[in-house]
């Protein structure tokens, strides 16, 4: 069959990375070309134009209509995205979006089973006890709420990248693609957010970014595309320091710069990593022992390990703007500092040049780590187990990663003792997971 031949797929399951997946020409199930598409749910019956038919493993389709739909499927939360808009008009950033919201989450728990399964051995136990859980919500002082996850799912995006073309459309990018599609709702935005969306008419062509913090006043970015528009550092508006707050501590951020994305997503995982470095430590840190918080970013986890006893922490960055303010955010622990550098350099530093003591200490810390998309990988995971902590916490935002990742430590006698995974990203397929891991 050729691109753009149109088929009847039966779609059996989901995939990581937001796509679905069925077979053509297979006998009970079994066999057969897979095809992974868009905007399906498992069981359903759907009308497929294939998109790419050039590999010989697996091909690629759009989904046109359905003719067999799933109980759990809903209007598409974002209109702009829903079926009755031709596939390649259709903006990205939602692509769970046309799935019931806990249907969505068992989904997204399937995924990380199945990745922890496949990639990290994990035996099926082990597997069934990772859970999801929604948002927590954020109590104040006193214990009542001030702030939770919307019942639908929407209105939580705190960061939202826009695109202005050549025409001087603003909007997302389609999905699979870099073709600006001018929207009129954002509905995954936080209110303000979406507000500032329509005031961006007659920008340059580039990026936007659209960033709300604490305070509640959007700050707009332009991230020029050419450098000839690029502004000086010092009149940057990336580089305008703001305040992000998690219960009653604040953090300098710059407003370019890395800060979780779902309102409340510092307070979850502050929370869950808590909950782990509890589990690890249940009568608190040791204060003369070394704690890691690699990957730290502005110091949010270096803070929750301050929070809990610890006094020595090392906060490892590679953004030198991100370190300057952790070294501020985290100046209330003596003890604490924020190291730029690559993690890998790092850790390799850090094994070639400890002494004894340096060792000692670090077996008795507690090491949290926070990669980006990709993971750890082998060499940092490997560097880490030489050094040997008595626990480690890894925060994750893939699963397939993350299963990497959790396979080389398995290797090294340390094994998952919970795994929480946290819908911080809802009508996507993204998770967040934390994992306790001791030997
Ligand atoms: C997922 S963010 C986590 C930040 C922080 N833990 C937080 O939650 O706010 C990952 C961070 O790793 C940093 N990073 C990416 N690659 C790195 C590397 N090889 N070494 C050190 N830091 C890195 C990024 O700049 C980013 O701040």
């Amino acid at each position: 069959m050729n691109t753009g031949e149109t088929i009847e797929l039966t779609v059996t399951d989901v995939a990581h990375g937001g796509v679905f997946v069925g077979r053509i020409g297979a006998e009970d199930g079994r066999g057969g070309r897979v095809i992974f598409v868009p905007d399906a749910i498992p069981g359903e019956t759907v009308t497929v134009r294939l998109s790419d038919t050039r590999k010989s493993s697996f091909w690629r389709g759009e989904v046109l209509a359905v003719s067999d739909a799933s109980p759990h499927r809903r209007p598409h939360v974002w209109a702009a995205a829903d079926l009755d808009v031709a596939p390649e008009d259709r903006p990205g950033g939602a692509d769970f979006g046309h799935i019931e919201l806990s249907h969505q989450r068992e989904l997204k728990l399937h995924v990380l089973r199945d990745a922890l399964s496949r990639f990290g051995g994990m035996g099926a136990d082990a597997v069934a006890a990772a859970t999801l859980q929604p948002a927590p919500s954020v109590r104040g002082a006193d214990g009542e709420v001030v702030a939770s996850e919307s019942a639908d799912g929407t209105g939580w995006r705190t960061r939202v990248s826009l695109h202005v073309d050549e025409n001087g459309n603003v909007g997302p990018f389609a999905a699979r693609s870099h073709r600006v599609i001018p929207v009129d709702a954002l509905p995954l935005a936080t209110a303000g957010v979406q507000r500032a969306a329509q005031t961006l008419q007659g920008r340059a062509p580039g990026r936007l970014d659209l960033v709300q913090p604490a305070d509640g006043r959007v700050r707009v970015i332009a991230r020029a595309d050419d450098a000839k528009r690029r502004p000086t550092a010092s009149k940057d508006p990336a580089r305008e320091v703001v305040r992000e707050r998690v219960g009653a501590r604040e953090f300098l951020v710059d407003a370019g710069g890395f800060w979780q994305v779902h309102r409340l997503a510092a307070a979850a995982l502050d929370g869950l990593v808590g909950d782990a470095i509890e589990t690890l430590a249940p009568g608190g840190l040791d204060p003369e022992a070394q704690h890691l918080d690699l990957y730290g970013g502005v110091g949010l986890f270096a803070a929750a390990l301050g929070d809990r006893g610890a006094r020595r922490i090392v906060s490892v960055e590679s953004d030198p703007r991100a370190t300057d303010n952790a070294s501020e955010n985290i100046a209330e622990w003596l003890g604490a500092r924020a190291e730029t550098a690559r993690v890998d350099r790092w850790l390799n530093n850090w094994n070639s040049r400890a002494t004894d003591r340096d060792r000692e200490r670090v077996a008795r810390g507690i090491v949290v780590l926070d990669p980006p998309r990709s993971g750890a990988g082998r060499e940092v995971v490997e560097s880490l187990v030489a050094a040997a902590p008595a626990g480690i916490v890894y925060v994750a935002c893939d699963p397939v990663a993350l299963a990497r990742d959790i396979s080389t430590f398995r290797a090294a006698g340390y094994e998952p003792r919970s795994i929480r995974g946290v819908d911080l990203f809802p009508h996507s397929h993204h998770i967040e997971t934390v994992v306790t891991l001791s030997r």
